[in-house]
């Protein structure tokens, strides 16, 4: 997971200090000390720790005393605080022209994840923002890339604009600009050529593009894992063509961090985006504040809020809250509930994202819950349809039935009888108690409760 290190380093000092009533200017040294470190070791830039710890200490120092946080939770809010600064403070979102298509192009070495990030973020574009752009395959040097990318356009059913590799890239991409106008596509994604390391004729070939098409966005695909390097790569592309925006790629991996960090500060170019997985989906909005509070384990649940409502169909949210109410909660809705999580992701993606969960001991447990889920469906699916509707039927050889059909054990099968017998029961008391004292229900993350 990345920045695991990182994470853990930087609580266990903030841990230290976050019960304190007092905090002298010795208590912010030494910590400072260890954030230092922890920085250092997770591959950021070292002139950006420097800054960052000048930063903080002098903020720490100055502060205003705030009744409601101890004079330690302050430190971490300004450690939280500088940390999201560096990494670009606001959310930057991707250009709109006013003049439609917007082009964008992208750039970035051999093997960053350009080509896929490309194919994500048109993904995204339609997705989210309800957009209709055009892939355009301008490396043309790279063997497969021109497949690869016609390969993901066909996978999210999405253009994919082509003249071979005998044209060049720079009328490649003149053409691809005017064949989006004719058609009304409002975005142009070009995906361009990389090379191993930068180089002057990559440079030039890229800056001829710019000059053709003019783009609204040029952004820079970095491999996080490369660490200090991206921040190089970064630099070069920027003094080179002049980045609007970075997207960091294979955030997912064990990267200690260090890039994330870094990118923004050195270069002065945002990170609009994060590539967290190898599939379409898996490209995030990148969220300084988010990020930040990642790192310092105070959980993303705003991520996971927001992944929630895009995924989980609202109204059969609902129906599903309304039926727990009444208790008529059966283990068919429970299979629809388990799906809609899963629609989400991985359970261990989102798990990592709640507050305290990131810790190493934390995830060995769930994975064992993985499989746990993964038993407790079996059983479900191993029941009749009349079972499903009202297990008060499951007598002793339907149980022994399911057990043997969904190859867990009886005493599995009862567990999770009983378990979904509580389920309802607390269900049943939780929203008598809310309707009572006439509290409002959280918006879409009402079908939510799993029975472990
Ligand atoms: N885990 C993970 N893998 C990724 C991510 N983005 C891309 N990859 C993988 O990284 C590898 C390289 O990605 P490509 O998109 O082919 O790389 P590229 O930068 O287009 O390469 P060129 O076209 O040669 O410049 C592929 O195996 C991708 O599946 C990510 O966010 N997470």
């Amino acid at each position: 997971m990345a920045f695991e290190g990182l994470a853990e380093r930087l609580q266990g000092t903030l841990t230290k200090i976050r019960g304190k009533g007092k905090v002298s200017e010795q208590d912010i040294k030494e910590m400072m000390r260890e954030v230092r470190l922890a920085l250092l070791e997770a591959d950021v830039n070292f002139k950006v720790v420097k800054q960052f710890i000048a930063d903080v200490k002098e903020k720490a120092l100055g502060q205003e005393v705030m009744k409601s946080l101890t004079p330690g939770q302050q430190v971490i809010k300004v450690v939280n605080e500088e940390l999201t600064a560096l990494m670009g403070g606001e959310q930057s979102k991707i250009a709109v022209s006013q003049k439609p298509p917007t082009v964008i192009m992208m750039v970035g070495l051999q093997g960053a994840g350009k080509t896929t990030a490309s194919a994500k973020l048109a993904n995204h574009l339609r997705k989210k923002h309800n957009r209709t752009p055009l892939l355009v395959a301008a490396d043309i040097y790279r063997p497969a890339a021109i497949k690869q990318l016609e390969t993901l356009g066909k996978q999210i059913d999405m253009p994919v604009f082509s003249l071979g590799d005998q044209v060049s890239p720079v009328d490649i991409a003149k053409q691809a600009v005017e064949k989006a106008k004719a058609e009304h596509h409002d975005y142009v994604l070009i995906d361009t050529a990389g090379r191993l390391h930068v180089d002057q004729e990559l440079m030039e070939e890229l800056s001829q593009i710019k000059e053709t098409v003019q783009p609204d966005e040029i952004l820079l695909v970095v491999d996080a894992m490369t660490g200090q390097d991206a921040v190089n790569v970064a630099e070069t592309f920027n003094d080179q063509l002049g980045l609007t925006g970075a997207i960091l790629s294979k955030l997912d991996g064990d990267t200690r961090g260090g890039a994330a960090i870094s990118v923004k500060a050195v270069t002065n170019t945002p990170i609009k985006f994060a590539g967290m997985g190898e599939k379409i989906d898996q490209l995030e909005p990148f969220h300084p504040e988010r990020m930040a509070s990642r790192i310092l384990g105070m959980g993303d649940v705003l991520s996971l809020i927001e992944k929630a409502q895009t995924n989980v169909d609202e109204a059969k949210a609902r129906e599903l809250e309304k039926k727990m109410r009444t208790a008529d909660f059966t283990f068919d809705d429970f299979l629809e509930q388990l799906e809609q999580v899963r629609s989400m992701g991985p359970l261990e993606d989102l798990l990592g994202m709640m507050p305290g969960m990131n810790k190493a001991k934390g995830m060995k447990n769930l994975q064992v819950d993985e499989k746990q889920i993964g038993r407790v469906e079996a059983i479900v699916r191993s029941m009749t349809k009349k079972e499903k509707q009202d297990p008060t039927v499951l007598n002793g050889s339907r149980r022994r039935r399911i057990a043997k059909g969904s190859g867990t054990t009886i005493q599995d099968v009862n567990r999770l009888l009983k378990q979904f017998e509580d389920m309802k029961k607390m269900m049943k008391q939780m929203t008598g108690m809310q309707s009572g004292k006439g509290k409002k229900r959280g918006k879409g993350m009402g079908g939510f409760k799993l029975p472990f």
